[in-house]
């Protein structure tokens, strides 16, 4: 379980407030409209905005001051997913260990995970090389080789075209069911959401509220996600 305890999250002059849980394996997406606090409500589970008051667990450990590279969790950006300088597998191996000296059990894995992604081939191109498809395939390799149990998305398939962003997601989706990680992910189509994840955490006013349905929660949207939708 992830629980997130009578939090109180700073970014900037804005405050977000969340007390929730996620079980373990759930997927989960963070919707709501655009400043409401999403990318605040996901930076903070990672690490890179403290937390004022309140506590973030996970599995009952407490992570609220751990450093993020510490955190049980990886976490998948917009953009800038990959270094240009260093080849695919290169750029997977980071994920194992981040001065590259791999061991071949360390190659091996970096291979499998490339080859599970659909980039069997490819381990030698540079990120530059590839597709925008493709690059995300890389990326979700390297985590894969990870191997956290708690994967954050912030809309990485954001530039993708709409075929293009569901194979993603279903790639996500079948990795998350393989390796049993639970996920939380940025979007702003519903959907994603609809796609790929049972419930949905709503940020808006000023809170991270608990995760709802997602079909429930979209068939009958709040004013608020309404208004956002359209
Ligand atoms: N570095 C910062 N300094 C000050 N305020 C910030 C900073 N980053 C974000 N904010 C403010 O915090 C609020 C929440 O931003 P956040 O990026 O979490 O929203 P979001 O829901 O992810 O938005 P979007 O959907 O547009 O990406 C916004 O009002 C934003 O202006």
């Amino acid at each position: 379980m992830l629980k997130l305890e009578d939090c109180i999250i700073r970014n900037g002059a804005f405050e977000l407030h969340a007390n929730l849980s996620v079980a373990e394996r759930a997927r989960v997406a963070v919707i709501g409209p655009s400043g409401a606090g999403k990318s605040t409500l996901i930076e903070a589970i990672a690490g890179f905005l403290p937390v004022a008051t309140g506590r973030i667990t996970w599995k009952g450990q407490d992570i609220t001051d751990m450093p993020p590279g510490a955190r049980p969790l990886t976490m998948l950006f917009q953009e800038d997913n990959l270094f240009p300088h260093l080849s695919v597998a290169q750029n997977v191996g980071l994920g194992i260990q981040p001065n590259l000296r791999l061991s071949p059990t360390d190659h091996a894995a970096v291979r499998q995970a490339l080859n599970r992604v659909g980039l069997s081939g490819m381990h030698t191109r540079k990120p530059l090389e590839l597709s925008g498809g493709q690059r995300s395939r890389a990326a979700l390799a390297r985590v894969l080789v990870q191997r956290r149990d708690l994967l954050l998305l912030d809309e990485p398939f954001a530039a993708l075209g709409p075929a293009l962003r569901a194979e993603m997601l279903d790639l996500v989706q079948e990795l998350c069911e393989e390796t049993g990680a639970t996920l939380l992910m940025i979007s702003h189509a519903p959907e994603d959401a609809r796609r790929i994840a049972g419930e949905c955490i709503l940020v808006a006013d000023g809170a991270a509220h608990p995760p709802q349905e997602t079909t429930a929660l979209l068939d009958n949207p709040p004013k608020v996600l309404r208004d956002y939708l359209g």
